[in-house]
């Protein structure tokens, strides 16, 4: 799929690590068109290269083959178009919450905005995640969830033209992850970023995203289904919850993961293993 009117394009990415015997083809043909403003999740089985896509748009991985485009440009490095917030926040841990915030904000616009003008837009991004009440605290005076919030006030503080976020709320709690969430879904309906995000979360997919992207099993993983979530925005998970549509995407997500990909191999492959107090005894 080739799409000349796309904001960011993947064409045709490849990506093989390794040579030889011992080269593993992970990612295999991944074409993907996205729009400007859109909200995409990537979804499939753990280890079928998802983050090895996000790792490419980043340019923190260059594709073996094919490539990707943004703003008419192609990607081949990092920059600070493409702000990328991890799982497991990436916060300086010297450096409080403001400073954390500021680093990125003199970094890119130094030289376009004032002093004051940095000052402001540092605040108004860490007003906009809800944490303003902790600018002069450490990393490790906070928690998990309010070090998510910093990551992404920093993200998006950045003002690039893609947001990555690789499972920015796999490693927190549910009723902090359904927060961060909602919270998410307010600053999208406010800003419309164009953002690429990982889960493995189905109702997280659903919730959030414009269209879901589902992965096959790899190796050689490609795009098995792009389904796309016609849900009224802004998104209340309350009201959702009974929602046909919402309930048939969420089935259709389903499906594929656990009926057209599942992974039988891994569960067939642990049976056959003998167990480990097995193995000690016929040692
Ligand atoms: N830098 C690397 N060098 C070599 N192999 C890699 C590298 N990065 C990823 N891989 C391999 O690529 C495959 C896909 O990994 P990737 O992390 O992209 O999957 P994923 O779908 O994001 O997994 P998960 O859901 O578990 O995070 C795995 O087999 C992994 O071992």
């Amino acid at each position: 799929m080739s799409n000349t009117n796309a904001y960011l394009t993947l064409s045709q990415v490849d990506m093989v690590f390794g040579n030889g015997p011992s080269a593993n083809p992970v990612l295999s043909g991944i074409d993907l068109a996205i729009q400007r403003g859109e909200f995409i999740s990537l979804i499939g089985h753990s280890g079928c290269g998802k983050s090895t896509v996000l790792n490419i748009v980043a340019g923190l991985l260059r594709a073996t083959s094919g490539g990707v485009i943004l703003d008419n440009r192609e990607v081949n490095a990092p920059g600070p178009d493409r702000a990328v917030v991890f799982q497991n926040h990436s916060l300086l841990p010297w450096l409080t919450v403001y400073q954390n915030v500021e680093i990125a904000v003199d970094k890119i616009f130094r030289e376009t905005k004032t002093a004051a003008e940095r000052k402001e837009w540092i605040l108004r991004n860490l007003e906009m995640v809800s944490m303003s009440h902790a600018l002069n605290r450490l990393p490790s005076e906070i928690s998990g969830g309010m070090k998510q919030r910093v990551g992404i006030a920093r993200a998006l503080a950045m003002e690039p033209k893609v947001l990555l976020l690789d499972e920015p709320f796999g490693a927190l709690d549910a009723l902090t992850r359904a927060h961060l969430q909602d919270e998410v879904i307010r600053i999208q309906s406010e800003l419309g970023n164009t953002v690429m995000m990982i889960t493995h979360d189905v109702d997280e997919a659903v919730l959030l995203s414009d269209r879901v992207v589902m992965m096959t099993n790899g190796p050689s993983a490609t795009i098995g289904q792009i389904l796309p979530i016609d849900l009224p925005r802004p998104r209340n998970r309350i009201q959702l919850a009974e929602d046909r549509t919402y309930n048939h995407c969420r089935q259709e997500i389903l499906t594929f993961l656990y009926e057209k990909q599942r992974k039988v191999e891994p569960i067939a492959a642990a049976r056959a293993r003998p167990a480990a107090a097995e193995v000690a005894l016929r040692a």
